[in-house]
């Protein structure tokens, strides 16, 4: 399942609602982005949708989750640990397998950073660490990314780099971009979030920048 239907997502914190109740589909083959001032709902919202779809979604949370006293080849590899056995996983962590090594290189190759593949997370800049995130969701090969602001510690050339790569192993997203650029550019539909609810949800070939700027 590349898509979904949910209805009824709502999140509170210590008794305020910050998200929802609102319903949210995306059809397989859209690239939607969420867009909205900080505290907004984002990330709330990228979060209720993992929790519905969980099994379905390759994430790339805004907390990276990198594990530092591991090489970037492991943390990318964990994107694919729930597939093997505990004797695969564990084998890997002393001598990982040749085709995983192969694979994983690839990914890093076109992420522009194969030289880092046996380097610690903990040694890696904030734009390599994120770009490491997005290899381990890229190697998870779900058909649905969830992405809370994926490229915002890149530069100009990277994030679109990167957002190129996202749109071609992912055939369904929805990605919390704060650069409307971006998301008009590489997404097909923009849903803007406003006090936790969809206060805009239009096609990008719709809109322009400004259209959405009053959103914030
Ligand atoms: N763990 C938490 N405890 C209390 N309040 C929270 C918690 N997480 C989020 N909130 C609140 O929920 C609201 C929505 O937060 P959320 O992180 O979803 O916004 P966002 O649109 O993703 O923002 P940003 O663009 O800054 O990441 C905010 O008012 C925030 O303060």
């Amino acid at each position: 399942m590349a898509g979904f239907e949910l209805s009824g997502l709502s999140a509170s914190f210590g008794g305020t609602r910050v998200v929802g109740p609102l319903s949210l589909a995306i059809r397989p083959g859209e690239q939607v982005a969420l867009v909205g001032k900080s505290g907004a709902g984002k990330s709330t919202l990228i979060r209720l949708v993992h929790e519905e779809v969980n099994r379905h979604t390759s994430l790339v949370p805004q907390e990276l989750g990198l594990v530092n006293a591991l090489p970037v080849f492991h943390n990318v590899f964990m994107g694919q640990l729930d597939r093997h056995s505990v004797w695969y996983n564990t084998v890997t962590l002393i001598k990982p397998f040749a085709e995983d090594k192969k694979a994983i290189r690839a990914l890093l190759t076109e992420l522009d950073m194969p030289e880092k593949l046996w380097t610690p997370a903990a040694a890696l800049s904030g734009g390599q660490r994120q770009r490491v995130a997005i290899a381990r969701a890229m190697y998870r090969k779900a058909e649905l990314l969830l992405a809370d602001e994926p490229v915002s510690a890149l530069d100009g050339p990277m994030a679109h780099l990167v957002m190129r790569r996202l749109k071609q192993h992912f055939p369904t997203s929805l990605i919390a971009l704060h650069d409307v650029e971006l998301a008009l550019a590489y997404c097909t539909r923009i849903v803007g979030i406003q006090d936790g609810q969809v206060a805009l949800d239009e096609s990008s070939d719709k809109l322009t920048a400004s259209d959405i700027v009053s959103l914030y």
